[in-house]
């Protein structure tokens, strides 16, 4: 693989080590989109929306042929669920997140600037945590970890034991459906 060819359109770490564990070679270039839904937008076209302007935005910044963007959101009773703002928020989120079942949808998209091609998708996984006590809440948010999670947990970090059940895709919670996108990307002829 020639490298450069791809470019992850992304600053998340987790996107990075998942990419590149699948032994994928990428640039990764980051972008700075606005992540505000678009009043009764769909939570799977919010998250699609992002992602394809994530790998556009970032296509006109930099070299590369192939340009991948994602994003998670967390949607629970109707709630679409981004970062927390604050610690009161990420409480507010746990708990609302207790004991419940929640989706867990990443949108990604790979932009071919030489053919000026777009695909974009949705993946979908359901994820139900046990209930939490207040004080596995607030251990948990003062560890700082939440702040820079969709929906205020990182399943892949402390939030693990707190996983009651997973149904679908395990690297889509942590932030990009790796068997799709690897597939997607072969298939365009990125691998
Ligand atoms: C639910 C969940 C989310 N997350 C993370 C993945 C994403 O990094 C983050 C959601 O924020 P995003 O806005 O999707 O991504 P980002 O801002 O971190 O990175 P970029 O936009 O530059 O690509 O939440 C976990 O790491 N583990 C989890 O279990």
């Amino acid at each position: 693989m020639e490298k450069g060819r791809i470019v992850l359109a992304s600053a998340s770490p987790r996107r990075l080590e998942l990419l590149a564990s699948a032994g994928v070679e990428f640039d990764v270039f980051a972008s700075d989109i606005p992540e505000e839904p678009i009043p009764g937008e769909a939570p799977a076209d919010f998250a699609v929306r992002l992602a394809r302007d994530k790998a556009v935005a970032t296509a006109a910044r930099t070299e590369g042929r192939w340009f991948v963007g994602a994003d998670t959101i967390v949607v629970c009773a109707g709630e679409i669920m981004g970062k927390p703002v604050d610690e009161a928020d990420a409480v507010r989120m746990l708990r609302k997140l207790s004991g419940v079942s929640h989706e867990v949808i990443t949108g990604y998209a790979v932009y071919d600037r030489e053919r000026d091609g777009l695909l974009c998708k949705a993946v979908v996984t359901r994820v139900v945590f046990k209930p939490l006590r207040d004080e596995e809440i607030s251990a948990y948010v003062a560890t700082g970890c939440p702040m820079d999670k969709a929906g205020a947990y990182a399943i892949q970090g402390g939030a693990a034991y707190m996983v009651e059940r997973i149904d679908g895709s395990y690297t889509n919670v942590v932030g990009l459906p790796l068997c799709e996108v690897v597939e997607d990307l072969r298939r365009i002829g990125a691998l």
